[in-house]
């Protein structure tokens, strides 16, 4: 019997393959960080093609690195950067043009419009979500208007669109297969979370035939095979899921009330609510968490768009690091900030803003203004982000947090777990696999095979690595957030005409 399970986490800067036994142990782990196209000012994009080429390429190399053969590895499970966008052709294979990723604003303005007309309130009931540049449905909206001869070879039935995991499975499948799953349609802004249905309503309003959509099925689920000549042998693709809501699953948050934190790219908290849609009142999502079991599973969202991001800015742009743990080393050079924030408003402010002309500002700068201050104020406002965004999530669930489960790249910076627990007031636990986005697609499509029979045998394996104790005295924490939110002030409706 195969021994193994193979995880696809295509994230937003890099493509990462990683093998996992039964315990749920990583055996072997590859990744490769491809290139962000930036064609003008708050504008992103990916070239499918080199997400593909990637993803491929670090699938081979860690098979090759765990010195198993492909035929040990039971099923594949894929796990994506949500939202972002592909439109191809159905005869070619070819995409019309580049991925539109999540950060990208250009959309904005037809955001607008569909608040002006009113049409927002609409979509939050339909789909759990806010009018915003950050989902997939305006972005195929711009391909189709802006491509030269899309809308009609779309009404056409020549076009098809695909999230990432679609994009994925429709080239390992060489095009036989083409489908998402609950937990990625809910993020598109064009599925109804309710009734499971692409939403014909908003499809009008957007001008999006329908016949360009994937097909919607569960999270764990055996949707194709990888073509032969990929690998040798036919291997059953059975997870799907995005990368958010897989690493909810990872951290075993099967109950209602629990929740994650994810610290990548972004900063994305997700509480499992259940088969209960739980509206929000305080700028949330509401999101479906995974389709399993012949029912479908609901969470709230607080999305943070830049986090570990900005700690590569840091690295790349500033160049006041040589790589991102190295932050940490900085950041205990000094005591504080010195009166230091950043506002890493680069793409907008998420949840609980959702402002799309906000933009990253620095406030508090003096003459004793070191490099040390900024680089620590960057890794401390991922830590108030996540405050706003517990806050807001707590005033929902009417659930206070006992404890904030962690995990992704950042997650590992012990400086920023510990300020993240002083500035919450809560306990931060971290699990020994932090790659919990690949693992729990792993789970997802170990479950759809039999590699694993039920949720209560993954739990065993969720062992934790390291806790963190508030320990900050809470006038001061209360003093600190209070300077975080007038910094948010100053960075909010910047790049507004
Ligand atoms: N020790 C660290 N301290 C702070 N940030 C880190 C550290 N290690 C990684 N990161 C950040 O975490 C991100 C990578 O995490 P990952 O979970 O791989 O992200 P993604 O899936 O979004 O590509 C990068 O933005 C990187 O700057
Ligand atoms: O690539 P990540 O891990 O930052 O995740 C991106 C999110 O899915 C965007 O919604």
């Amino acid at each position: 019997m195969a021994k193994y399970i193979m995880a696809f986490d295509q994230g937003t800067t890099s493509s990462r393959a990683i093998i996992f036994d039964h315990s749920g142990k990583i055996v072997a782990s590859q990744n490769q960080e491809f290139k962000q196209i930036y064609p003008k000012a708050g504008w992103v994009e990916h070239d499918p093609m080199e997400i593909w080429g990637t993803q491929i390429g670090v699938a081979k190399g860690v098979i090759e690195k765990a010195g198993i053969n492909p035929e040990d590895i039971a099923a594949i499970g894929i796990t994506n950067q949500r939202e972002t966008t592909v439109v191809w052709d159905k005869n070619t294979g070819k995409p019309i043009y580049n991925a539109i990723v999540w950060q990208c604003r250009r959309t904005a303005p037809i955001c607008d419009e569909l608040k002006n007309k009113g049409f927002d309130k609409k979509i939050r009931e339909k789909t759990g979500l806010v009018v915003d540049a950050y989902f997939s449905g305006t972005k195929i909206k711009w391909i189709l208007d802006n491509v030269e001869g899309a809308r009609e070879k779309a009404e056409k039935g020549e076009l098809l669109f695909g999230n990432i995991d679609t994009w994925l499975i429709w080239n390992l499948t060489r095009g036989k297969v083409h489908v998402t799953d609950y937990s990625n349609a809910s993020r598109t802004m064009i599925f109804n979370i309710h009734e499971l249905k692409w939403d014909k309503e908003i499809l009008a309003e957007l001008n999006i035939p329908e016949q360009m959509l994937p097909e919607v099925k569960p999270s764990s689920y055996v949707y194709g095979y990888t073509d032969k000549s990929i690998f040798g042998v036919e291997i059953p693709i059975a997870g799907d899921a995005g990368d958010q809501q897989a690493a909810l699953f990872g951290q075993a948050c099967f109950k209602p009330g629990m929740a994650k934190n994810t610290y990548g790219t972004g900063c994305f908290m997700l509480m499992n609510t259940g088969e209960k849609a739980v509206p929000s009142n305080t700028g949330l999502l509401t999101t479906i968490a995974w389709g399993i079991d012949g029912k479908v599973e609901y969470a709230l969202e607080g999305s943070i768009f830049i986090a570990g991001a900005a700690i590569q800015w840091l690295r790349d742009e500033l160049r006041i690091i040589d790589n991102s743990p190295q932050s940490e080393e900085y950041a205990l050079k000094v005591e504080d900030t010195n009166g230091v924030y950043v506002v890493p408003a680069f793409v907008g402010l998420g949840a609980p803003y959702w402002d799309m002309y906000a933009r990253g500002t620095i406030v508090g700068l003096t003459r004793g203004a070191k490099r040390e201050h900024i680089i620590r104020a960057t890794l401390e406002s991922i830590a108030y982000q996540t405050r706003d965004v517990l806050e807001a999530m707590q005033e929902d669930s009417g659930i206070r947090l006992q404890a904030l489960k962690v995990d992704g790249g950042a997650s590992a910076n012990n400086f920023l777990m510990q300020f993240q627990s002083d500035i919450l007031g809560v306990p931060v636990d971290r699990p020994q696999v932090i790659e919990t986005t690949a693992l729990g697609a792993s789970y997802l499509a170990g479950l759809a095979v039999g590699f694993w029979n039920s949720r209560e045998e993954i739990e065993k394996n969720w062992n934790v690595d390291k806790h963190f104790e508030p320990a900050m005295d809470n006038e001061k924490r209360e003093k600190l957030y209070k300077g975080w939110k007038k910094a948010v002030e100053r960075a909010m409706k910047w790049a507004e005409e």
